[in-house]
């Protein structure tokens, strides 16, 4: 059967990669996105407004929705302090069995909790089962459609608190209106705007930063 594209970065990371080295596995699937094969990782463009905001808030415990091949993951847990934890959410097995190699391989596993299965579903089980208080900071960039539901499912499950910072992906390609609807006329939320490139891509896209204001 022949191998997914997700495979396919997974391998080129293996063979081209540094083991131990979440720099060098960034640029190698940075390198391999921009010049084999295109694929939906934040990438090296968005990926430092991402940078940027993990190390002004300088997380103690971060979530994440959509690992995919677990770029994103990689490129938060490399700036975590010691004793800080990234839980990525990733529901397809496939996907998570990559995400799982490439966050080993980065040598940053030890940072990442990676939890199979549904946001809808992990969400709610994040303060008993993985005795989470509040959530410090969270990255979107699943579903877009799931954007707006699981923002309103974390406040529901009571996981943010006064300060907690929510950074969306995607928020002009593909676009999450509904999200962009729902959190900016929303006053209990502080949203602002960060334009940007898609991934490997000459096309405007934007991610979006929304504090919880309590
Ligand atoms: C219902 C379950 C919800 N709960 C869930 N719970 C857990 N895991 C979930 C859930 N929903 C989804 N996931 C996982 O997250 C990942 C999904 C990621 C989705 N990302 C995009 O669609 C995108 C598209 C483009 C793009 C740009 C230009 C183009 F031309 C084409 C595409 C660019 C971008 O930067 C993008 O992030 C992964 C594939 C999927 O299994
Ligand atoms: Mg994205």
């Amino acid at each position: 059967m022949n191998q997914s594209k997700e495979q396919r970065i997974l391998n080129f990371v293996l063979q081209n990669a540094v083991r131990g080295d979440p720099r060098s596995v960034m640029e190698t699937i940075d390198k391999y996105c921009s010049e084999k094969e295109w694929a939906m990782n934040v990438g090296d463009v968005k990926g430092v407004i991402l940078d940027k905001t993990v190390e002004e808030i300088n997380p103690s415990i971060a979530l994440e929705l959509g690992t995919y091949c677990g770029y994103s993951a990689v490129r938060i847990a490399r700036l975590l302090k010691a004793g800080a934890c990234l839980l990525t959410v990733e529901f397809n097995p496939e996907f998570a069995a990559i995400a799982k190699q490439m966050i080993e391989f980065a040598g940053v596993q030890d940072k990442v909790k990676l939890l199979q299965g549904p946001s809808e579903v992990i969400i709610p089980q994040l303060k008993k089962k993985y005795e989470v208080d509040t959530l410090d900071f969270v990255f979107l960039d699943h579903w877009k459609d799931r954007y707006a539901p699981d923002t309103i499912l974390l406040q529901e499950c009571s996981l943010l608190r006064k300060g907690s910072v929510l950074l969306a992906d995607n928020i002009i390609f593909p676009g999450a209106p509904e999200f962009i609807k729902y959190i900016r006329n929303n006053p209990r939320f502080q949203c602002s705007t960060y334009p940007s490139h898609l991934e490997y891509m000459k096309v405007q896209d934007a991610m979006e930063k929304a504090v919880f204001l309590g």
